[in-house]
C-alpha cells in the first residue's frame, strides 16, 4: 500500500505549521497563553497550527473522507472573551499562508471550522489523521523544544508519521547543550510503514535516512526523558538506568522531539513513566512511535506490549513507555520490571 500522496500532504502541512510556530514563538505574548480546563497550557500557536494542518490536509487530499483526531477544540475560542485571541490567530495564520504562497485568506469562522475538523474519535476502522499541533506546549512557551506531530492511522495501525521539530538542531544533541547557537535548527522527520525513517532540515536543504543507535553495551548508552517532572517519574527512570549500568545523565527535553533525536541515534533509550492515574493520548505518541520504529527501535509499554493506537483517543498501556534498539530491549525490560517490583514492595525494615 503506498501512502505517497498522504505523505506529501502531511509533510507540506507540518512544514507550514512548523514555520508558523517558529514565527509565533518569537513574538509570543503573555496574553497568547491560556490555561485549559485540565490546567494544561494552550497558546495561539496550538490553535493556529491545528487549523493550518487541518486546512492544508483537506486542500491537498480533497477526494478522501477526512477524519482528524486532534488535541485542541474551538470551545474556548467561541466564547465572548476570546474574540481578540481568535483575531490574533487568524492574522498570524494568514501571514503564514500568504508567505507560503497559499492564495487564501481565512475568516475567523474558517479558523474555528478547521480547528473543529479534529473532533474524530479515531478507532480500529478506516483512516484517521492523528495530530498534536504543538506537542510540548510547556517547552514552546519556555522557548525550548516542541514538535508538530502528525500521523495517519489505517485500520487501527499507524502507517505514516511526520514530526516537525522547529527548535531541534540538525546536529546531534547527545549530550551537548541543545540550544548551542552554532547549529542550524529545524528538523522534519518522516516515516511510512516498511519504508524507513528520513530526516530533513525544515527548509528542505539536507535530507538523509536515519537509524537508531546500535549500542549494545548499556554503559555506553544515554537516555532521554521528559523535561517536566510532572510528566514522568525521574526516580524510577534513574533506578532503571542504574540497574542497566547507564553512566550518562538523562537528556531531558520536551515533546516528541525525543523520538526524533532517538531515531537518528542521539541517545539509545527513552523512558516515560507518568504519575498514577494519567492516561496517555494517542496524539502524544503516534507520529513519534512510527518515526523511531521505522528507524530500527522497539517501542513497548512496561510489560513489553506494543502500543495500541486503535482504541480511540487514549493509549491503554501498562505503567509507562520504553523505547530502545533491538539489542538492548531485553536488558531494558528486565531492569524496568525489577525497578517496578522494588518500587511497589515497601522497604523491609529489620524484623522486630
Ligand atoms: N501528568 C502527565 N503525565 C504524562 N504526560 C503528561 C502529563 N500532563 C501532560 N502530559 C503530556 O505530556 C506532553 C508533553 O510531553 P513531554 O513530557 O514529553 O514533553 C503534553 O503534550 P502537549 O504539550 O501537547 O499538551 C501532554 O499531553
Ligand atoms: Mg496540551
Ligand atoms: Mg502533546
Ligand atoms: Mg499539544
Amino acid at each position: 500500500m503506498s501512502y505517497e500522496k498522504e505523505l506529501a500532504a502531511a509533510k507540506k502541512a507540518v512544514t507550514i505549521a512548523s514555520r508558523f510556530c517558529q514565527k509565533v514563538q518569537k513574538v509570543l505574548l503573555q496574553s497568547d497563553v491560556q490555561s485549559k480546563s485540565d490546567k494544561s497550557p494552550v497558546t495561539v500557536a496550538d490553535y493556529g497550527s491545528q487549523a493550518l494542518v487541518s486546512y492544508i490536509l483537506e486542500k491537498e487530499l480533497p477526494s478522501e473522507s477526512f477524519s482528524l483526531v486532534a488535541e485542541e477544540d474551538s470551545g474556548d475560542l467561541r466564547n465572548d472573551g476570546s474574540q481578540e485571541v481568535l483575531q490574533r490567530i487568524r492574522e498570524l495564520m494568514n501571514d503564514t499562508l500568504v508567505s507560503d504562497g497559499e492564495n487564501k485568506v481565512l475568516s475567523a469562522e474558517d479558523v474555528l471550522t478547521a480547528i473543529d475538523s479534529g473532533k474524530s474519535e479515531g478507532g480500529p476502522l478506516g483512516r484517521h489523521w492523528v495530530l498534536d499541533p504543538i506537542d510540548g506546549t510547556k517547552g514552546f512557551v519556555r522557548g525550548d523544544q516542541y514538535a508538530i506531530a502528525l500521523a495517519l492511522l489505517d485500520e487501527g495501525k499507524v502507517v505514516l508519521g511526520v514530526l516537525g521539530c522547529p527548535n531541534l538542531p540538525l546536529a546531534s544533541i547527545a549530550n551537548t547543550d541543545q540550544s548551542s547557537s552554532q547549529n542550524q535548527v529545524g528538523c522534519l522527520f518522516y516515516a511510512t510503514i516498511g519504508s524507513g525513517t528520513y530526516m530533513q532540515s525544515l527548509d528542505g536543504s539536507s535530507h538523509k535516512k536515519v537509524h537508531v543507535s546500535a549500542i549494545e553495551n548499556p554503559a555506553e548508552a544515554s537516555f532521554f526523558e521528559s523535561f517536566e517532572a510532572a510528566h514522568t517519574t525521574f526516580s524510577l527512570s534513574g533506578s532503571i538506568a542504574t540497574k542497566l549500568g547507564v553512566k550518562a545523565p538523562p537528556v531531558r527535553i520536551d515533546s516528541q522531539a525525543k523520538y526524533g533525536a532517538l531515531s537518528r541515534g542521539d541517545g539509545a533509550i527513552y523512558l516515560r513513566f507518568p504519575h498514577k492515574g494519567y492516561r496517555e493520548k494517542i496524539w502524544d505518541h503516534a507520529a513519534g512511535c512510527i518515526v523511531v520504529t521505522e528507524a530500527g527501535a522497539v517501542v513497548s509499554d512496561a510489560a513489553g506490549k506494543p502500543l495500541d493506537f486503535s482504541k480511540g483517543k487514549f493509549l491503554d498501556l501498562d505503567t509507562g513507555i520504553i523505547v530502545t534498539n533491538q539489542k538492548l530491549m531485553s536488558l531494558l525490560l528486565k531492569a524496568v520490571q525489577d525497578s517496578l517490583r522494588e518500587a511497589s514492595s515497601p522497604p523491609t525494615g529489620p524484623s522486630l
